[in-house]
Formats: structure tokens, C-alpha cells, sequence
């Protein structure tokens, strides 16, 4: 029996909840929970359908980036999820999905604005979209960029990743977290329902108005009070 038999199956319902949300296709993304004590993390195996999917393909990484236990590659991703663990110690998992609301406003280089209190219940600013990667970092190794092209995105906008805990990357897709993987998910869903409403209302009504400042850290203050399912930072 694998010491890491826990996470691996945390790692697995994790993952088999993106497809079930309707959040990934075939493939697509993956997800990974991190055990500090141990000093590793589970991940979704590279191009294993989640259809097939089982808890033991799940592969177990070092977070200096080894391969501690698996017979499989791991998600081409997984660099990306390596310096987020590495440099975010208060996460306890992240999820990346291709999800199509999300997704769109991903490869249109934008960011998702605050129009409503939907978005305002989760964060107090909009939804960040990480620049493109310059040539010299697609050049480099691209995953590992990809993880400091988020790190350095929250540091340029003064963003907290403990508020504000999902970012698009330009042409790409989006990277959520939480401090459990269970949050993370939770939050896939979420941006892929604020992009969803963020487009059809940016649709209906170009150059729909923000919603009031006013009105924005009210709604985040009364859903993240101590008994709050969101206060579960
Ligand atoms: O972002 C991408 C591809 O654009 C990846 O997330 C794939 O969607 C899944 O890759 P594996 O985890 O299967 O390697």
C-alpha cells in the first residue's frame, strides 16, 4: 500500500469533478494537492482521459520536481503547478482547465471585469489576465515560465492570491487555487460561470458599467465573515 494512497485519491476526485462540472474535455487540464509535511504533490498523469482515469495513475511529485512514485508522465503542467506550491505556501491545491467562457476571454488577452455581485461575492477586482509569454520565456522551459508568469502578474497588480484566487493566462487558459484542492475546484467553476455571465452581459450591453465600488467590498465582506463557506479561506 503506497504511503501516499490519501493524496493520490484526494488527487483523483479531484480531477474526475472537472469533467462532471463540465470544466475540461477528453484531456484537457489537470489538477494537484500538495502534502507540505511529506514535501510532495499529486498530479494528474499527462494525456490520460478522464474516462480512464484511476487513482493509481496519479503521479507523485517532489516539490523540487521529481518523480517519487508513478509509473506515468505527469501533466505536462506540472513545472506550472511546482512554482505555485513553491512560492504560495497557504495553497493546499490548483486546478487548470480549458473551459470555454474562461478560456475565450484567455485568448482574447482580457481581463474579466467586475460587473456584478456574483463576481464581487468571490473578489474585489477583476479577474486577472496574465500578459503573453515574451519569446525568450516560450523559449525557456515554457511550464516553469508559465508558473512565474503568475507570480509575477499578482506582484505587478498588488494582488493578494489568498483574495483574488484564479488568473488567465493569454492564450492559454486558466489556473485556480485554494488551501484545499476542493477550493480550487469550487473556484474552476465559479470563473467559468462569472466569464460565462461577464460575456453574455458585455454582449447584451456593450460597455455594460462596473459594478459600484460601493457595492463591491460589501458583498465580499459579508461572504467572507468567520462562518462563511467562502471564509474557509
Ligand atoms: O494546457 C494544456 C494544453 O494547452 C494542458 O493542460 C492540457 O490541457 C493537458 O495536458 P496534460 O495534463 O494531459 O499533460
Amino acid at each position: 500500500m503506497s504511503q501516499y494512497q490519501e493524496l493520490k485519491q484526494a488527487c483523483y476526485a479531484a480531477n474526475m469533478q472537472l469533467p462532471q462540472l463540465g470544466l475540461v474535455l477528453f484531456t484537457f487540464g489537470n489538477a494537484s494537492v500538495v502534502d507540505r509535511e511529506k514535501g510532495v504533490f499529486a498530479i494528474k498523469p499527462s494525456g490520460v482521459p478522464y474516462a480512464t482515469l484511476r487513482p493509481e495513475d496519479i503521479v507523485i511529485m517532489s516539490l523540487g520536481g521529481k518523480i517519487v512514485e508513478g509509473d506515468k508522465r505527469p501533466s505536462s503542467d506540472t513545472k506550472t503547478h511546482a512554482v505555485l506550491f513553491n512560492h504560495w505556501d497557504h495553497i493546499g491545491g490548483i486546478v487548470h482547465t480549458h473551459s470555454t467562457y474562461a478560456t475565450a476571454w484567455a485568448q482574447a488577452q482580457l481581463d474579466i471585469p467586475l460587473l456584478g455581485t456574483t463576481h464581487a461575492d468571490h473578489l474585489t477586482a477583476d479577474i486577472p489576465c496574465a500578459p503573453p509569454m515574451s519569446d525568450a520565456m516560450i523559449a525557456g522551459d515554457y511550464e516553469h515560465q508559465t508558473g512565474w508568469q503568475i507570480l509575477n502578474e499578482f506582484q505587478r497588480r498588488g494582488l493578494s492570491p489568498r483574495e483574488a484566487e484564479m488568473v488567465l493566462l493569454s492564450n492559454h487558459a486558466p489556473f485556480t487555487w485554494g488551501s484545499t484542492v476542493e477550493k480550487a475546484v469550487y473556484n474552476s467553476a465559479v470563473l467559468e460561470e462569472i466569464a460565462r455571465m461577464a460575456y453574455l452581459s458585455s454582449t447584451l450591453r456593450p460597455g455594460v458599467p462596473r459594478l459600484k465600488d460601493a457595492l463591491i467590498q460589501k458583498h465580499y465582506d459579508r461572504k467572507h465573515g468567520a462562518n462563511s463557506y467562502y471564509g474557509q479561506s
